[in-house]
């Protein structure tokens, strides 16, 4: 479901804007125009959206837009032209008033410099957002403390900022932006101040919390890394313009232009492509418990060249696998037909939506059959095989390669 609709947005610093929109329209690029007229066009026509629960990256170089295109989706900047459209609702048209409660309740920001205020207590600062809103003092404190809770600062609330580390301060500022229980989370390069090792523990940590609150994000980075990790999607930015928006799988596999294909040179496809990319539900290589005897198992495999299939639950929860020669040796004992139980089930080892290429290899390397995949509820979800494997990796190789 879309969350944010974002419609043919320009943002032109300086005056008269319209001098540039005219020049832009004319087929002018944002370097010429600075140099004709003095004007930025700090975000030139973006067209896209976000769905509700996603994480959203937005990347690009230093002075792509990244900034000025997130500001125009609270206002922070007005836009020059084009629309912002939050749950159908025109971001664009809405009085001083109704932006400011806007800003409040549905979508909250989180900056990278923190920005904490040094004479407030953790506590005060992570319920800051909620006084602004006049939520009355014991309701903000609780939900400011809850807030803290989730980030891990419990116990932290009487301190003041100077007294923490830069990560601790960086979760202040997000339990922050959680405190007004936002639909919507603006991230500007909210973790970039921290050193490596704890700018991953604040993505884990981010990631963690989506789990549970399924917020939609949208986060600005320049960091490539940190966009693959923790984007669900990722919007690619180059001077004002988005010039790629897709998964970290899809941009990498199908890059648009030589500006996307040089940011991920030297992008790992194992580490960026998952089981959940590749998987393909062929359903000869399955049979259902309850729907199964062996000798329909046994005919079912005679008639392909696989001896083996996967055996399904009711619900399509993988249980394991039956064999040619396991099944032979079942009717043997049983002197016939009978349902396929628990007993003649062999062991199966199934890899995960998420696996990455790299965590699978091994299992797809050493396997004669695909690899069984299933979802976080253990529900079969098709299989890779070693060709479709192998087929994703050299498309994706090729992509990147490609000049
Ligand atoms: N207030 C302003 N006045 C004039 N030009 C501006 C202003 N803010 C941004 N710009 C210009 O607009 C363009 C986009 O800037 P923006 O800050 O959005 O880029 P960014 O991708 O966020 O960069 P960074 O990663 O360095 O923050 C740049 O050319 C910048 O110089």
């Amino acid at each position: 479901m879309e969350k944010i609709v974002i419609e043919n947005l320009y943002k032109v610093f300086g005056s008269p804007a319209q001098k540039a929109m005219t020049l832009l329209e004319q087929g002018m690029e944002k370097d010429a125009i600075f140099e004709k007229t003095g004007l930025t066009v700090g975000v030139n026509n973006a067209s896209f959206s976000v769905n509700a629960g996603e994480i959203f990256v937005v990347m690009g170089l230093s002075g792509s837009g990244k900034s000025t295109l997130v500001r125009m989706l609270n206002r922070l900047i007005e836009p020059t032209a084009g629309n912002v459209l939050v749950d159908g609702e025109n971001v664009s048209k809405m009085s001083q008033d109704e932006l400011v409660n806007f800003r409040l309740h549905n979508m909250s920001m989180v900056f990278q410099s923190f920005a904490l205020m040094p004479h407030l207590t953790v506590l005060q600062n992570a319920a800051f957002g909620l006084q602004l809103a006049k939520v009355e003092k014991k309701k903000r404190e609780e939900r400011a403390a809850e807030a803290l809770a989730q980030v891990g600062l419990a116990g932290w609330e009487d301190s003041y900022p100077k007294q923490l580390s830069g990560g601790m301060q960086q979760r202040v500022g997000l339990a922050r932006g959680l405190a007004v229980d936002p639909d919507i989370l603006l991230m500007d390069e909210a973790f970039s101040a921290l050193d490596p090792l704890i700018r991953t523990e604040m993505q884990d940590e981010l990631l963690k919390l989506q789990e549970d609150d399924q917020r939609t994000i949208v986060f600005i980075s320049h960091d490539l890394d940190e966009a693959l990790r923790i984007g669900d999607r990722i919007a690619i930015m180059e001077g004002g313009r988005v010039v790629q928006v897709g998964s970290p799988e899809e941009i990498l596999q199908n890059p648009a232009d030589d500006y996307v294909r040089a940011f991920f040179r030297g992008v790992d496809p194992t580490n960026v492509i998952s089981a959940g990319d590749i998987v393909r539900d062929t359903q000869p290589t399955v049979i259902k418990m309850k729907a199964g005897s062996l000798r329909a198992a046994h005919e079912l495999l005679s008639g392909s060249e696989r001896d083996y299939l996967y055996v399904l639950g009711p619900k399509k929860q993988f249980l394991g696998l039956v064999s040619t020669d396991s099944l032979k040796e079942a009717m043997d004992k049983k002197t016939g037909d009978s349902p396929i139980d628990q007993a003649f089930i062999q062991d199966a080892e199934p890899v995960k939506m998420d696996d990455s290429m790299q965590d699978i290899l091994p299992l797809v390397a050493s396997h004669t059959w695909p690899v069984p995949v299933v979802d976080e509820n253990n529900k079969y979800k098709g299989v890779v095989s070693k060709n479709r494997f192998l087929g994703a990796l050299h498309r994706a190789e090729n992509a990147i390669e490609a000049e």
